[in-house]
C-alpha cells in the first residue's frame, strides 16, 4: 500500500493507495470516534458495484449504514440533488459525528464534500473515490461543490475529506472513455509540475488503457503527491493552488456551453489546455513545438483537442464566471516550458478569443 499525506495546518490526511483496501477501511472506520450511523452516497452506477460491499465493510466495522444513489452524471451536481440529500440525511438520523462517504466519481465526490460541509455546519467526510479523474483529482484537496445554471462549481466550499480510500481495482469497472478523462487531469500534472511525468505519460498510454496496474499505480501516486504538495501549501487557492486550474478557465465554459453533455470535465479540460498553450505562445512564453507536442499527447490519451459546434462568443462571455476572475480581469494559468506555469492577468482580449477561435473545429 502507498500512502500520500495532505498536510494542512489543522486538517491533515493521509490517501491510501492499493488494488484491495478493505482491511484499511474496517481498521479506520473501527478506530474511529464517529458515531455509529453511516451513510453512503453513491450514483445509479457506482452504487450497483460497489454500495453493497462498502455497506459491509463498515457493518463489520461495527456501523449502521444507509445510503442513497444519485443518478449518474454532472446534471446530478445541483442545488436539487443537495436538497434530495439533506431529506435523507436528515432521516437517516445522521448527527454532527456521523461519517458521510462519497463513493463514486467527482460527481458523487463534490456534492457529498458539499453535504458534508453543509449538514449541521460540518459532519466527518470521507471518500472513497471509483473513477480515475476521482482517484487522482477530485477525490483529495477539500474543494467541494455543486453548479449553477449560470456556471460550474459556483456553490462551494473548501471542506477537507477524514481520509481517502483508493482502490485500484475499482478501474476495471471503469469504461475506457472514462480513463481519457482521468488523462486530461494526469496530463495536467505533467504541464503544470513534472516534465518527467509527461513524458512517462506519454510512454505509457496505451498500457493505462490496458488497466496495467503497475503504471495506474504510479501515475495515481505521483498524481496525488503532486496535488497534496500544492494543497498543503495553499490550501484555499489565495496564490500557488491557483495552478491546479490549468486549462479550466476554457474548460469550464465549454462544459457549461455545451449543457455538460457533449464533453466531460477531462474531455473539456484537455480542450481548454490546448488554448492555454495557444495563449502561451502568443504570448512568447513558450516555443511553438510544445502547443503540438500537447496536442499529440491528448490524442495518445483519446481526447479531443478541438470543441466542435462551440459558439465562440458564449465561451468567450462565460470566461467572466471563472472563479479566478477578479475585478473582471481573468487570472489566466500560462505555460513557461512543460512542467512550469505561471499566472497572468494581463492577456489581451485578442489573443484569448484567436485561441478561443483556434479550439473550435
Ligand atoms: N473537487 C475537485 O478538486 C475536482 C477536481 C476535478 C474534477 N472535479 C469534478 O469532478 C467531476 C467529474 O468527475 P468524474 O470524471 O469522475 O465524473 P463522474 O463522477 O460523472 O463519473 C464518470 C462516470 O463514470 C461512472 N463511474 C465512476 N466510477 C466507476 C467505476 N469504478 N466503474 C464504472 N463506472 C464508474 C460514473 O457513474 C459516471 O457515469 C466534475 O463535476 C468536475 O467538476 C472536481
Ligand atoms: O483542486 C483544485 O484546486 C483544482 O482546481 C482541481 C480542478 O481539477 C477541479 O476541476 C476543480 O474543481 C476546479 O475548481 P474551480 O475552483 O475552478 O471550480
Ligand atoms: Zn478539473
Amino acid at each position: 500500500m502507498k500512502t500520500v499525506q495532505v498536510k494542512l495546518p489543522d486538517n491533515s490526511y493521509d490517501i491510501y493507495i492499493d488494488n484491495n483496501l478493505d482491511d484499511k477501511i474496517i481498521e479506520f472506520f473501527r478506530q474511529s470516534n464517529f458515531s455509529r450511523t453511516a451513510f453512503i452516497v453513491s450514483d445509479s452506477n457506482t452504487g450497483a458495484l460497489y454500495q453493497e460491499k462498502i455497506t459491509q465493510l463498515l457493518q463489520t466495522a461495527g456501523y449502521t449504514v444507509t445510503g442513497y444513489m444519485i443518478s449518474a452524471g454532472e446534471a446530478s451536481k445541483s442545488m436539487e440533488t443537495a436538497q434530495i440529500l439533506y431529506t435523507e440525511v436528515i432521516n437517516a438520523g445522521l448527527d454532527r459525528k456521523s461519517p458521510i462517504i462519497a463513493l463514486g466519481g467527482g460527481v458523487v465526490g463534490d456534492i457529498t464534500g458539499f453535504i458534508a460541509a453543509t449538514y449541521m455546519r460540518g459532519i466527518p467526510f470521507i471518500q472513497i473515490p471509483t473513477s480515475l479523474l476521482a482517484h487522482v483529482d477530485s477525490s483529495v484537496g477539500g474543494k467541494v461543490a455543486v453548479n449553477h445554471p449560470l456556471g460550474k462549481n459556483l456553490i462551494g466550499a473548501f471542506y477537507q475529506p477524514k481520509a481517502v480510500f483508493i482502490d485500484i481495482s475499482m478501474l476495471k469497472t471503469l469504461p475506457p472513455r472514462e480513463i481519457a478523462t482521468g488523462l486530461g487531469e494526469i496530463i495536467k500534472y505533467g504541464l503544470i509540475y513534472d516534465k518527467e511525468f509527461f513524458s512517462y505519460i506519454e510512454d505509457n498510454s496505451a498500457k493505462i488503457f490496458n488497466y496495467n496496474e503497475n503504471v495506474l499505480s504510479q501515475i495515481i501516486a505521483r498524481s496525488c503527491e503532486i496535488k497534496a504538495a500544492v494543497v498543503s501549501t495553499d490550501e484555499k487557492e489565495n496564490g500557488l493552488r491557483a495552478i491546479l486550474n490549468f486549462g479550466h478557465t476554457i474548460g469550464h465554459a465549454i462544459e457549461r456551453e455545451t449543457n455538460y453533455i457533449k464533453y466531460n470535465h477531462g474531455e473539456a479540460v484537455g480542450i481548454g489546455m490546448v488554448a492555454a498553450a495557444f495563449i502561451s505562445v502568443k504570448m512568447n512564453l513558450i516555443e511553438n513545438s510544445i502547443l503540438p507536442a500537447i496536442e499529440h499527447i491528448l490524442q495518445l490519451c483519446q481526447l479531443p483537442q478541438k470543441c466542435s459546434n462551440c459558439a465562440a462568443d458564449a465561451i468567450y462571455n462565460d470566461l467572466f464566471h471563472d472563479k479566478k476572475t477578479i475585478g473582471g480581469k481573468i487570472n489566466w494559468v500560462l505555460l513557461d516550458d512543460i512542467g512550469q506555469v505561471h499566472l497572468d492577468n494581463n492577456v489581451p482580449e485578442s489573443i484569448v478569443r484567436e485561441a478561443i477561435d483556434y479550439i473550435i473545429a
